[in-house]
């Protein structure tokens, strides 16, 4: 039988959005995601999401699997696309302008801002090595320019989980660094034993940033939401910004802040809807 789905986008980062509430268990298969997910064979994205019950006092639960079929924690571009797929979804039934989302990260909280953006509370970063998980540390330290030899290259890596694992280095010139090649060597390096996803950022000014891409189980991707807010937060651990920062990726901007206030990470950025149909 025929599931019915909406494209949305965030900055290019895009997403087959399921409405999946009248059950707690996913309506297709992570075998089918890859299926769905394939731009030459399916209908192409970069993952597919979709929105359940909520759980444990929340209005809705997110679950998510990347194009390889892989279920990763956290979405940060995916949870401002559930935000709008679910305004539409409830349309004039909508009562408030945000949602508490249960994820395999804990509660987000993204809100719609009257611009017509998304403003998503992160929650808090997580820096020990257990919490990435890495070995590049002892269990209970933080990975703070720490050496990682990779394609024979040394780089002096920053880990960060935002609920999912996050791998950044500072470099001179972003676009010249060959993600294809190196990427997957970090994604499956034996420092990550859950994988990893990659960040290389190029930093122009302390409010203002240049990212790229590699996401575990996605490859290259123009935009990474939780990528994004574990960049800010290196960037602030290496004193290279400040804690309120505007995150340049291939497809766009996000605006990043840390909070003094509570030490939680707000993102704000767009969702748009692109098409809907069967498959
Ligand atoms: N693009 C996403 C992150 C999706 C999950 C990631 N590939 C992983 O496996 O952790 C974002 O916007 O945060």
């Amino acid at each position: 039988m025929a599931i019915e789905f909406t494209k949305y986008h965030g900055l290019g980062n895009d997403f087959i959005l399921i409405d999946n509430r009248s059950s707690l268990t996913p309506v297709i298969t992570p075998e089918q995601a890859v299926k769905w997910c394939d731009r030459h064979f399916g209908i192409g994205a970069d993952g597919v999401i979709f929105a359940l019950p909520g759980q444990k006092d929340t209005d809705y639960t997110m679950r998510i699997f990347n194009s390889d079929g892989s279920e990763p924690e956290m979405c940060g571009n995916g949870i401002r696309c559930l935000a709008a797929f679910l305004t539409e979804l409830e349309g004039i039934s909508r009562t408030k302008d945000y949602y508490r989302i249960h994820t395999l990260a804990g509660v987000i909280t993204p809100q719609l801002t009257d611009d017509g953006q998304v403003k998503v509370d992160m929650g808090l970063p997580r820096l020990l090595a257990q919490e990435i998980p890495t070995t590049l540390a002892p269990a209970d330290s933080k990975v703070i320019n720490v050496p990682l030899e990779v394609a024979d290259t040394t780089w002096n890596v920053t880990c960060v989980s935002m609920g999912n694992p996050h791998c950044i280095t500072f470099v001179e010139n972003v676009a010249a660094i060959p993600l294809e090649t190196i990427g997957p060597k970090f994604e499956h390096h034996p420092a990550f034993p859950q994988r990893i996803n990659t960040e290389f950022i190029e930093i122009v000014n302390r409010n203002y940033l240049k990212m790229r891409v590699w996401e575990r189980g996605a490859g290259i991707t123009l935009a990474c939401g939780t990528g994004a807010c574990a960049v800010l937060v290196a960037g602030v651990l290496n004193d290279k910004c400040d804690r309120t920062a505007t995150i340049e990726l291939p497809g766009g901007s996000l605006e990043i802040e840390w909070s003094e206030i509570d030490q939680r990470i707000y993102m704000t950025g767009p969702a748009e809807r692109v098409f809907t149909g069967k498959y």
